[in-house]
């Protein structure tokens, strides 16, 4: 399944949609440039302005002549050059639920240069997660996943085909053989701390850090101990995954990604990522060939020599740890936060679980089967915040119809979870958090898409076991040993969003613990 770069493919999609006189001359700008390196800008400056122009009104034309003959979804109305990207402040997801309200659950968006096409209904979100899904199983062309994951070869951004079916079989079986996180002790011991002390711990960041560590631990043993480096590395991923790209928006300047110094971060990142991943690597080959482990790990897995994985195509799969541990660590947050702000749920909540856990002195994993509440709870926060509001994108290789639309070809697929799980037409008081509507209802997607926090079909996040596992063991734990105050005379927690990677809270989750059985 061995698979190298596909930016050449990327490459050529972007370049049909130019004139390839202009685009020869950009491209020979953009390799000038990276040779100059960051930062650079002199007099040069009008002359690429000139061929910004020239791309721009390349582009406008080849849409202008393609798009006539298709029947488009409905759209609100756009500005030149931007498109409808003003309309998407503050926030992606909820501006665009508000424009769907208006324009109708299925809407095309320009975003920049990219088409964007906005699916907010439980049925069509069917269609394309679902009924269509072959049409729409592609993921699109990213800067930084083109590169932080070498050329796409991680599951996540894989394109659809046999690279992906067999990384995702292989990462499915790993997660599974995974030796179940068995320790809370180090979380505890670090929270014990600040009782004593009285002083507020930030939750969000602890979260993070146990989470990346504890995810990788229990996919890959290692003897390092560097924590440090590790949370690093996924500081480093995580931040380059969310930020703005142009050759994204605006393929015909993907050159100012090197003059913003975007792809200088993207190559640092990769060169740091580099140490730390060769030294597990080399780590793994060398006990195995000295056998000397006693239990198979997701990395001895991937090393396997029938599956013909390179060093990088093993490398950009292991970072899919990272994405997974980020979206457990950001839903463990929601989850704590909203348990807090409502005194009666960590009422409810916090006497499950010491009822269950009974006389013993921590949580285990079978008592966790016991914990209904918990586990409504749970899916409850998944509901109202999903960490993917939008899901991951698709994109469509040819036109597609849809509710009668047609779909040009790369438009990039957003399926708005966030608005679907928040809808008043399919949820009573849809704003407020109730675990108990989840009560009795045991799946965690359900078969009508009103509630699709991991997304369905065939790009289904292959993490769900493994994350939801990690969530209810924290939060059972967190409930278990400690009462929760907030610091000085703060009354509520400040529940603002703030999209990166994932939709995270955007003050710190910070509280001071109260050890329970002092
Ligand atoms: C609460 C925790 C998690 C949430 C909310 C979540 C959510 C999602 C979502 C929404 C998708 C996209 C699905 C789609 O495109 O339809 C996805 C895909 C994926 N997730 Fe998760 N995830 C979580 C945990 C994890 C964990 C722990 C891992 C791995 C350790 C993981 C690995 C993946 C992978 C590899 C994919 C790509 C699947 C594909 O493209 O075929 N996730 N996840």
């Amino acid at each position: 399944m061995r698979k190298e770069s596909c930016s050449t493919h990327n490459t050529t999609q972007h370049n049909d949609k130019l004139n390839s006189k202009a685009m020869v001359e950009l491209s020979h700008a953009q390799q000038w440039l990276e040779g100059q390196g960051e930062g650079w800008f002199n007099n040069l400056t009008l002359s690429l302005l000139f061929l910004l122009f020239i791309s721009v009104l390349f582009w406008r034309k080849f849409n202008r002549v393609s798009s006539t003959k298709l029947n488009l979804p409905p759209s609100p109305p756009k500005l030149p050059l931007i498109g409808h990207l003003h309309h998407l402040f503050p926030f992606f997801h909820s501006a665009c639920r508000d424009l769907s309200n208006k324009y109708g659950p299925i809407m095309l968006l320009q975003l920049g240069h990219a088409p964007f096409l906005i699916v907010s209904s439980p049925d069509t979100a069917k269609k394309i997660l679902m009924t269509q899904d072959t049409e729409f199983a592609d993921r699109p062309l990213m800067t930084a996943a083109r590169i932080i994951m070498r050329g796409y070869t991680n599951v996540i951004f894989a394109p659809y085909g046999e690279y992906w079916r067999q990384g995702k079989k292989l990462f499915g079986e790993g997660l599974l053989s995974l030796q179940r996180v068995q320790s809370f002790k180090h979380v505890r011991e670090k929270i014990s701390r600040s009782c004593s002390l009285q002083t507020p711990v930030n939750l969000g960041e602890m979260f993070r850090a146990f989470i990346t560590k504890t995810s990788f631990r229990c996919a890959i043993t290692t003897t390092s101990q560097d924590g440090h480096r590790l949370a690093k590395m996924y500081n480093g991923v995580m931040t380059i995954m969310g930020d703005f790209s142009f050759e994204y928006f605006f393929p015909s300047l993907g050159w100012m990604d090197v003059l913003t110094g975007f792809r200088r971060r993207l190559r640092k990142i990769i060169q740091e990522n580099d140490i730390f991943l060769d030294q597990l690597i080399e780590e793994h080959i060398s006990k195995s060939t000295h056998n000397c482990r006693k239990k198979e790990d997701l990395l001895d897995l991937l090393l396997q020599k029938e599956y013909n994985l390179t060093r990088g195509n093993i490398k950009a799969l292991i970072l899919d740890l990272f994405l997974g541990s980020d979206d457990v660590a950001t839903s463990l947050e929601w989850a704590f936060a909203k348990i807090f702000n409502k005194p009666n749920v960590m009422k409810k909540a916090q006497e499950e679980v010491r009822r269950v856990v009974g006389m013993k002195s921590k949580v285990h994993e079978e008592d966790i089967h016991q914990m209904e509440y918990l586990k409504c709870v749970l899916k409850e926060t998944l509901r109202l915040h999903p960490a993917g509001p939008t899901l991951v994108p698709r994109i469509n290789n040819k036109v597609a119809s849809v509710n009668g639309y047609d779909i040009p070809p790369n438009t990039t697929v957003l399926v708005n979870v966030w608005a679907i799980q928040r809808d008043p037409k399919i949820w009573d008081n849809a704003e407020e958090f109730i675990p108990k509507r989840f009560t009795n209802k045991s799946e965690i997607k359900s078969p009508d898409h009103t509630f699709i926090p991991f997304g369905t079909g065939k790009r289904l996040c292959p993490g769900i076991s493994f994350g939801i596992a990690i969530l209810e063991l924290f939060l059972a734990n967190l409930l278990f040993h400690f009462d929760w105050k907030l610091p000085g005379d703060l009354k509520e927690l400040d529940m603002t969003e703030w999209q990166g990677f994932s939709l995270k809270m955007k003050a710190p989750l910070e509280l001071i613990p109260i050890s329970h059985f002092a």
